[in-house]
């Protein structure tokens, strides 16, 4: 039996997993000695993570420990793409399934998405000790945890599933496989995946970073010096280049993505919406990528024929946070994220408008032609920078520059240069969530006060009832379910990383009463988005929801919807058949007008149906093209996102099942937040849907 392999270096692994991988690796040969010679028999396919000649040039003339790659081999890499996998290896799929079954991996993964763990062993959960859960994505929980042979710290990222469907397997197999493509300083280094063939669950083994950007930019004692800046920038503009150059579009650039490290060594995180691009397979994309706030025009306009270049306007956006130490454009919705864009970028020149084949771009087009107020926005700023950033945030894609050209700039060849990563100083924890967590503490802090002084003697009785029926549903459901600790643990437990979550606090009974009041006085800036009800706090709320809904319900703070009032109503569309301008949305004084108009919102679910239709169609096209590429993409709406209609009391999940299409006149603000959210779920579903239909 001749087994493929990987060359090692080509597989990223770690040096613990590499001697692991040689230790399976004498196994199997020992295993399969031929009868006659006694040898084991091991050669390199041109298999995964091998992507040009000169990497099969190397592979072929070296004296590689294990082997050498095989001509006929890399030649039958051409095979059809779906069984690229067994081809490329030179066995039938079920060997491969059966051969990475045998060095660990469950069935299901090996099934699903063998080509993901091709070459490696699965890591054992018991060389970790899991330490406490440090960050919360929408399809993961990331913990701190130490290795316990080194006593080195790592952060394991714990992959949701749902129920093993195949789409979401794969979706993370995905972003595996783009892991494995990258190897740079200034990229996330994956080291290794831990499961177990009994194991339902998944984690991804990352080295453990301390901050991320959104955590330290946001903390009112820090305050970067330009030097400072310039090293963060240095690095990120590296890890993006290297990405760029093996066709890696990120599709999620955020300052929450970029981790930290004590040493002062900067990594991009989360890969999960990455996808890679060569002039070869041009496909349409979907435009219903990167979280809002960093989102480019053109995407929020609705291409899908976008380039690298999204990812530039994302670390404009970076850059800008900072500098200034606050999120450059925080929109709540796409039109208004676009209307900030154009008043603070200024809008397109007219040729623009005819050059561009965007549906519905005309719809977009501003009444009035907007200058850019970027540097009176950047007052404090140097010129260089102001430069540097200019270009970046350019309403044109190609006007952007590169991460190489961006590198080469006059900002990073001018006094103060960028300092040495190791002078950067140490600072405490902070991540956006340590961020969200003094949020949080703000806001009791405002609520305790508040309640001192009198002034919400009703808040206080309404939590005190809610306190007294928590305390009653506690001990009811201690009633009805005798001896299940672990569950009444699991609810708490779940509680407490509400809490953490600042803006997402888990409702559960015993911490209602806080939650709803730290709800009730989330007002100003943070606006983090509406709570959670979590499965663990769905017993009670069952039993309650009737009486503690009012209480509950989600009020977004006024002083936001305010702020997108005062801005929609000033962006007037040249093609205004919405009529909106000031004077045309008076009646709605008190509200957005986005919220207020039928039309507008018929507009909007335009250009959603619109995205729905590409993004299946991107779903079919990039399912021929590439048996891996299935993912429902993650839609990023900035802190919306967790906004789980599931999980909201059944009573209202009834009505936020309809979709509409054309809605009555919406008085309340936020209404139009909700619109879009249950909009998107629908697409979403529907996508799901479309998916599952083109593969079965
Ligand atoms: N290597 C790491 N070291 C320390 N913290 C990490 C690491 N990787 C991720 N985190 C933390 O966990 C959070 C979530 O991780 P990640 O972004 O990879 O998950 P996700 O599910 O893809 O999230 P999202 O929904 O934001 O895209 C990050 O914002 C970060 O704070």
């Amino acid at each position: 039996m001749v087994f493929q392999v990987e060359p090692l270096e080509q597989l990223g692994c770690n040096r613990h997993g590499q001697e692991r991988y040689k230790q399976r690796l004498d196994q199997l040969m020992e295993n399969n000695k031929r009868p006659e010679t006694g040898e084991g028999v091991v050669s390199f396919p041109n298999g995964f993570g091998v992507e040009n000649a000169r990497d099969n040039d190397r592979l072929e003339g070296s004296n590689h420990p294990f082997g050498k790659v095989s001509s006929e081999l890399r030649r039958s890499k051409k095979g059809s793409s779906r069984n690229s996998f067994s081809v490329k290896l030179g066995l039938p799929h079920r060997l491969v399934e059966a051969e990475q079954v045998a060095a660990g991996w469950p069935a299901w993964l090996s099934s699903a998405a063998g080509e993901a763990v091709h070459g490696w062993v699965p890591l054992h959960a018991d060389a970790y000790e899991k330490l406490e859960k440090i960050g919360q994505g929408t399809y993961s929980s990331v913990f701190r945890a130490r290795e316990v042979e080194t006593g080195r710290m790592v952060a394991l990222k714990k992959v949701r599933f749902d129920n093993f469907q195949p789409e979401s397997i794969r979706f993370m197999a995905r972003e595996i496989m783009i892991l494995r493509r990258l190897d740079h300083p200034n990229v996330m280094k994956l080291e290794g995946v831990i499961t177990s063939s009994i194991s339902s669950s998944i984690y991804l083994v990352f080295e453990y970073m301390e901050h991320d950007l959104a955590g330290l930019s946001s903390c009112p004692y820090i305050k970067f010096t330009e030097a400072q800046v310039k090293c963060y920038m240095k690095q990120l503009l590296c890890g993006i280049e290297h990405c760029h150059l093996r066709g890696v579009m990120h599709r999620d650039i955020k300052a929450s993505n970029i981790l930290v490290s004590d040493q002062g060594i900067l990594k991009m995180a989360d890969f999960g919406l990455a996808n890679v691009i060569t002039p070869k397979n041009r496909h349409q994309l979907t435009s219903r990528v990167v979280t809002l706030w960093y989102r480019p025009p053109e995407l929020l306009m609705g291409s899908t024929s976008y380039e690298v270049s999204i990812d530039i306007w994302s670390v404009g956006c970076v850059f800008a946070e900072l500098l200034m130490g606050r999120p450059l454009l925080k929109g709540r919705t796409e039109v208004e994220q676009l209307h900030k864009i154009f008043k603070l970028c200024g809008s397109p020149p007219d040729d623009y408008w005819k050059k561009i084949k965007l549906p519905h771009s005309t719809m977009f087009k501003p009444q009035h032609h907007y200058e850019s107020c970027l540097r009176e926005r950047c007052r404090d700023v140097t010129e260089t920078a102001v430069d540097l950033l200019e270009t970046f945030l350019s309403i044109e894609p190609h006007k952007r520059g590169t991460a190489s050209s961006a590198l080469l700039s006059e900002y990073f060849h001018t006094q103060p240069y960028a300092c040495d990563p190791s002078t950067l100083p140490k600072y405490p924890p902070n991540k956006e969530m340590d961020a969200k967590q003094r949020d949080e503490l703000r806001r009791k802090k405002i609520g305790a006060k508040l309640r001192e002084s009198g002034a919400s003697r009703k808040q206080k009785k309404t939590r005190r009832t809610l306190q007294e029926r928590s305390n009653l549903c506690n001990t009811a459901q201690k009633e009805e379910m005798p001896g299940d600790a672990q569950f009444a643990r699991k609810g708490n437990h779940r509680a407490k990383e509400g809490a953490v979550h600042g803006g997402y606090p888990h409702l559960s009974l015993d911490t209602m009463s806080e939650t709803s009041q730290a709800t009730a006085t989330s007002q100003g800036e943070g606006f983090t988005g509406p709570p959670e009800f979590t499965a663990s706090s769905s017993f009670a709320w069952v039993k309650k929801r009737k009486d503690s809904a009012s209480t509950l319900s989600y009020n977004p703070p006024s002083s936001r919807s305010q702020i997108s009032a005062v801005d929609s109503a000033s962006f007037p569309f040249s093609n205004n058949p919405f009529n909106l301008t000031k004077e045309g949305n008076q009646d709605a004084s008190e509200g957005d007008p986005e919220a207020s108009n039928p039309l507008l919102i018929r507009m909007i679910q335009n250009q959603l149906d619109q995205q729905k239709s590409s993004y299946a169609s991107e779903q079919q096209e990039e399912n021929k093209l590439d048996p891996l590429e299935f993912k429902v993409r993650k839609v990023h709406h900035s802190r919306e996102r967790s906004f789980d209609f599931r999980q909201k009391p059944a009573a209202t999940k009834q009505n936020l099942d309809k979709v509409e299409f054309s809605g009555p006149l919406i008085s309340q603000p936020h209404k139009i937040d909700e619109l879009l959210q249950r909009n998107e779920n629908h697409i979403r579903r529907a996508a799901r849907r479309s998916r599952f239909d083109t593969e079965t």
